[in-house]
Parts: C-alpha cells; structure tokens; sequence
C-alpha cells in the first residue's frame, strides 16, 4: 500500500501552526475505475501493484488510500508523472468525481455528505476550478467571460460587470475588456480563465495543469502572475502540474504522486534534501539544489568574532542566494534571525550544497 504521509492521527485532522482547521482533510481516499470497484478499498487486491490489479479484476487505483491536510492560505501542489492520479485527485475533492471509499471534509464540513444543492454551492462559491483548456465562451466579450461564474450565481448585471472589471485589471487584462477569446493570445486566455475563477472570490483556487499549454516564457509570467497574486491575497491554491521545476516554484508543500498513492508530502526544500525513497531521489536528480535548499539548512555554528563581523542573510535566503553575498563580501555570511546570528554560511558549506555532498567530508 503506498505511504500516507501527513496526519499525526489519521483520524483528526491536523491544526495548523495558528490554531486554524484545514481547508481540505483528506483520510483514506480511493478512486477505483472499472467493475465491482467498491469491493477494492481494503480488500487483498488493495495491495495489488496496479499491473497486477488491472490484470487480475480490470479495475485502475487512480487514488490509492491517500491522505492530507491543505492548510489556510498555503499553495498545496500536487505533481507526478502522466496517469499518476493527480486530476483524479484533485476532481474528487468536489466531487466531480465521486470517491470510492474515504473521508473527505472542506472547513470542517463532510463533503462526501453533501446533496446536490450544497455541492453545487462549494462548487461555485467556495472551490473554483481553473483548468488546462480554459473553457471560454467563444461569443461574449472578456468581460462577461470573467462575468460568467457570477451571472450563474444570480448577480445582477451592474454588480457583477463592477466585480469583472476589478479582477480584469487585477490579472493585467487592462484595455482588452471587449475582446472575445479568439483575439486574444494562449496567456492572456489563460489570464482570463483565471479572473473568471477569482471573480466569484472563491475560498479556494484549483488549478489543474493551467500552463502546460502554454510557450515557456508565457508560462513562466503566469506562474509569477499566481505567485504575486497569492502574496497580495493569501488565497488558498491546491495547483496540479507535472513539471517538477513549476511546483518547487510555486509549492509550500508539493504531494508527490506516484500511481495513485502519495510518495512523499513535504517542502520544496525537504523533498529536495531529504527524498523519501529511489523514485523521489531520481525525479530530484537534476534540481539545483542551491535555488531550493536555504541557509537555515547549510549553515554551521559561528565562531570567533564571526558572529559579529561579516554581511548577514535572512534564514531563509536561499544557498544561490547566499552565494551572491558572499562572493561580493568575500568571507563568511552570518544568517540573522531577528538581531540575532543563528549560524555562519562559509564557502566551503555553500559549495557542499551545489556539490550535493557533506561539508568538510573528504571522499575515501
Ligand atoms: N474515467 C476513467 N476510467 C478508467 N480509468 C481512468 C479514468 N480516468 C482516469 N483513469 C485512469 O486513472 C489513472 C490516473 O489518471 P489521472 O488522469 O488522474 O492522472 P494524471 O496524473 O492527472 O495524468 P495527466 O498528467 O496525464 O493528466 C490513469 O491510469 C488513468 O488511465
């Protein structure tokens, strides 16, 4: 059975570091396509790997027995290879696919619970969805494509082409407003796409792969958009991707998925310094270690008079970071937190990290 990674007890969900309840809280989730699929959730063929589980009863394990936690205002990515079950994990969440077997709760509320009209409630209001194929409406203009989600909700007119404007500017679609799709580029569709999700001021962002079609540098100014958009608001974002270097991006935690089951949960930083088994260490393989890895990490006790003297850095700057200092400084780089020096980053512990080996540990 793959790992579940999070819950200090399965059955409560954890508190965050402010005493808040999770966003999602997710226990035990299935997804099973094919026959009798119901009968698979804790049965022997549960511990089936999926060739064998698909040879012997027809039925794929999409979601395998996960579990997490998506705190308040953090963005949750959840990244693996084609076919891992990220989409199936993500559409269970409200339910666009119905689970298998499992618990599922949003604020506390039991989703798997929910009758029609309360989940189409979350569904509009308080989990918007941002997809790969951005869904627009060919025939209306920018404006009442963001205006669209409201104009379901029941919103009147003035109100919501007042609320579509805001979040217009907010996405830099700005002078664009009465285009309609097809004169507009892949990214300012996208743009699009976005603001109509935000327009309904959702609890929740999910994105489902939104950039993948889109040229890199297009999406690499998506990616800053979210980003910058998430500083200004805080909203919480549950993002799908496949590409690892997006989610070490954007992520606060990434799930890393691998057929249907979670490998690992954790921080870029963790996932990168510490992989969980063989699968994460080669998918890891090629990060560079010093944009992700930060001096709270690489640093060592100071001493002397090094933790008075010298440029300082913040905790969590990360080693690249670090590294600029201290080629400009020429010495060692004390890390500050609050009036305080924490540590001492030489060159020496810098170049372990980009080497990916122990300071000071000379090789037999
Ligand atoms: N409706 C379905 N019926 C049967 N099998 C399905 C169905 N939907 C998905 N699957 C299978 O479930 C597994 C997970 O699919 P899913 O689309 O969730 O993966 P993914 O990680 O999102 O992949 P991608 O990155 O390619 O979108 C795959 O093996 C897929 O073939």
């Amino acid at each position: 059975m793959s790992a579940t990674m999070v819950s200090k007890t399965p059955d409560s969900p954890e508190k965050s570091e402010n005493g808040t309840a999770p966003v999602f809280s997710v226990r035990g989730l299935w997804k099973v396509f094919g026959p009798k699929a119901d009968r698979i959730p804790g049965s022997a063929e549960a511990e089936l790997s999926a060739e064998e589980l698909r040879s012997r009863t027809g039925c794929t394990a999409a979601v395998r027995d996960v579990s997490f936690d998506v705190q308040p205002g953090e963005v949750f990515v959840v990244m693996g290879l084609s076919g891992s079950g990220k989409s199936t994990l993500v559409r269970c969440l409200t339910r666009l696919i119905e689970p298998t077997a499992g618990e599922l709760s949003i604020d506390g509320e039991d989703v798997l619970g929910m009758d029609k009209n309360r989940l189409r409630n979350l569904r509009r209001h308080r989990a918007a969805m941002v997809f790969q194929h951005f869904g627009l409406l060919p025939h209306r203009s920018v404006l009442d494509n963001v205006a669209y989600g409201l104009e379901i909700q029941g919103v009147g007119k003035a109100e919501r082409r007042a609320k579509a404007a805001e979040v217009v500017e907010k996405v830099g679609l700005t002078g664009l407003e009465r285009r309609r799709p097809g004169q507009l580029s892949g990214g300012q569709q996208q743009r699009v796409g976005l603001a109509r999700a935000l327009a309904v001021d959702p609890e929740v962002l999910l994105f489902d792969e939104p950039f993948s079609a889109l040229d890199p540098l297009i999406r690499r100014d998506m990616q800053e958009e979210v980003i910058r958009l998430h500083r200004e608001e805080g909203r919480t974002m549950i993002f799908i991707t496949h590409d690892l270097s997006e989610a070490l991006r954007l992520g606060d935690r990434i799930a890393l998925m691998r057929d249907g089951g979670i490998v690992q949960l954790g921080t870029p930083e963790e996932i990168v310094d510490s992989p969980a088994d063989d699968y994460v260490r080669d998918f890891v393989r090629d990060v560079p270690r010093e944009q992700v890895i930060t001096v709270r990490k690489a640093m060592r006790p100071a001493e002397g008079d090094e933790a008075t003297d010298g440029a300082s850095v913040a905790p969590g700057v990360t080693v690249a970071e670090a590294i600029e200092v201290a080629a400009r400084s020429g010495g060692p780089v004390r890390v500050v937190e609050g009036s305080q020096c924490i540590g001492v980053v030489d060159h020496q512990r810098l170049l372990a990290v980009v080497a990916g080996v122990e300071a000071g540990v000379v090789p037999a």
